[in-house]
């Protein structure tokens, strides 16, 4: 077995953070429509995330933002002449889709792609699926550039092979890793694979929410584990449940978390808990590895309080000793159910020992936590060696962040800013000069 290390690449927010209320069914995005954001404090509120974890000796990296606005949509949907025309009459005509065109929404890096690390695949790669995020019109077009960055970063195909999103049909609606995730003894050694979807295409009779959409089907699931070459003894498909899903748990990162061994969740996360339990350890007899179940009771925090503190979009990470550190929003400590919760979560002397909070605000008002921020990527050490370098973070790279954000992003943002033709031109000078500062120089096509 090879010694591996599990990297977090965190989605850096771009200069164009807004609130739109452009995702009915995530709570937090649709009460803070409309109001005023700040990309720059966004911006720093994760890179403070980023550099405390790497300082930590966590492996960390950062996924870069993706060019704003997409032209590209608003052309192809008849707004032509100058870029400035565009955004005008866009403005007028359809601002609502000139927020689409305009969301850093790529932020949230845990729906980026689906990951499989190269010992649970059958060629010994790993193996990286964009996801199509065909649920919600501001986020379907990002599966082409996040493919671009990822083959970027993980070019040598000898240890990374990285696929198209899947068909861009509801179908195979598809949000990535935050419907996933991987159980192991170790980083490196071989793992069970476990993937959560909201309703099932072709199968009426199988549990859907009524309220909210569920953006995840199961097929969708079963191809990207074909495509990955998953061991199916070694692989579990879930149903998330329907009722949740319509209390504002759009994804299951929002109910559960998993790390090691551990599976961190609530009681009403799936449509049949028992079922899920039984299923997650005989996967994991199969690599001679016991699940840790941490449930967390209805009593105890509500679905509510779960969904507004974010208390399951936390990180689960293994520190050096062996043990867990769980990565928080301080909208944690701010609820006193979960709080609480937390306390005696630590003093337990079970796998979580230690809590580490960060201010998230900006993220969090459109519903996404230090878990949605971070792209999970178990690599062993040649596969590390073997990816692009220049976005490991580093104090050195962190500073130098720091001072881009400084110069190139505003503080303040509302919808009529949207219009102005001059954040065109600071979003996308920024992006060719951070595109310099990773070494990453054909990452956009900015033509
Ligand atoms: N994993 C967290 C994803 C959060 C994301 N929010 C948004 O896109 C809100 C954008 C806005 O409303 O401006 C979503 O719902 O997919």
């Amino acid at each position: 077995m090879m010694s591996a290390r599990e990297f977090n690449f965190d989605g850096l927010v771009g200069p164009s953070h807004n609130y739109a209320g452009l995702s009915f069914g995530n709570v937090a995005s649709f009460s803070n429509v409309k109001s005023a954001s700040n990309p720059r404090e966004a911006a720093l509120q994760g890179l403070a995330k980023m550099r405390e974890l790497a300082a930590r000796g966590f492996a960390q990296a950062v996924m870069p933002p993706q060019a704003r606005p997409n032209f590209r949509l608003l052309r192809r949907i008849g707004f032509t002449g100058t870029d400035a025309d565009v955004l005008a009459r866009a403005y007028r005509e359809a601002p609502v889709i000139l927020a689409c065109a305009y969301s850093a929404s790529p932020m949230w890096t845990a729906n980026a792609a689906t990951v499989s690390p190269s010992a649970d695949t059958f060629d010994g790669r790993a193996h990286f699926t964009a996801a199509n995020l065909n649920n919600k019109l501001h986020r379907s077009e990002e599966h082409l550039q996040s493919t671009r960055t990822l083959r970027a970063l993980f070019a040598d195909e000898r240890h990374f092979a990285v696929h198209e999103a899947l068909p861009p049909t509801s179908a195979f609606g598809d949000e990535g890793a935050a419907n996933h995730t991987r159980f192991s003894a170790t980083h490196g050694g071989k793992g069970v694979e476990f993937f959560t979807y909201g309703r099932v295409e072709f199968d009426p009779s199988a549990p859907a929410p009524k309220k909210y959409p569920a953006r995840q089907t199961l097929e969708a699931s079963q191809a990207i584990a074909r495509l990955h070459g998953l061991d199916s003894a070694r692989t579990v498909f879930a149903s998330q449940n329907p009722d949740v899903i319509d209390q504002g748990v759009f994804h299951n990162d929002v109910i559960a978390v998993g790390n090691g061994n551990v599976l961190f969740y609530h009681e009403q996360a799936f449509h049949d808990e028992g079922a899920v339990l039984n299923a997650l350890r005989n996967a994991l007899a199969n690599v001679e590895t016991d699940l840790s179940a941490i449930r967390v009771a209805t009593q105890v925090v509500p679905v509510g309080d779960a969904v507004s503190s974010y208390l399951f979009n936390s990180q689960l990470l293994t520190k050096p000793d062996g043990t867990m550190a769980l990565v928080i929003p301080q909208e944690c400590q701010e609820n006193r159910a979960v709080a609480r919760y937390l306390e005696e979560l630590v003093a337990s002397g079970g796998p979580v020992d230690e809590l580490i909070h960060f201010d998230l605000r900006q993220s969090m008002r459109n519903g996404g936590g230090p878990a949605c921020l971070r792209l999970r990527v178990a690599l062993t050490e040649a596969e590390s060696a073997a990816m692009h370098q220049g976005v490991i973070m580093s104090d050195a790279l962190y500073d130098t962040l720091v001072a881009w954000v400084g110069k190139y992003y505003r503080d303040h943002l509302e919808p009529k800013d949207l219009a102005d033709p001059q954040l065109a031109l600071e979003c996308s000078a920024a992006l060719e000069d951070l595109s310099r500062i990773l070494g990453l120089p054909g990452l956009y096509d900015l033509t």
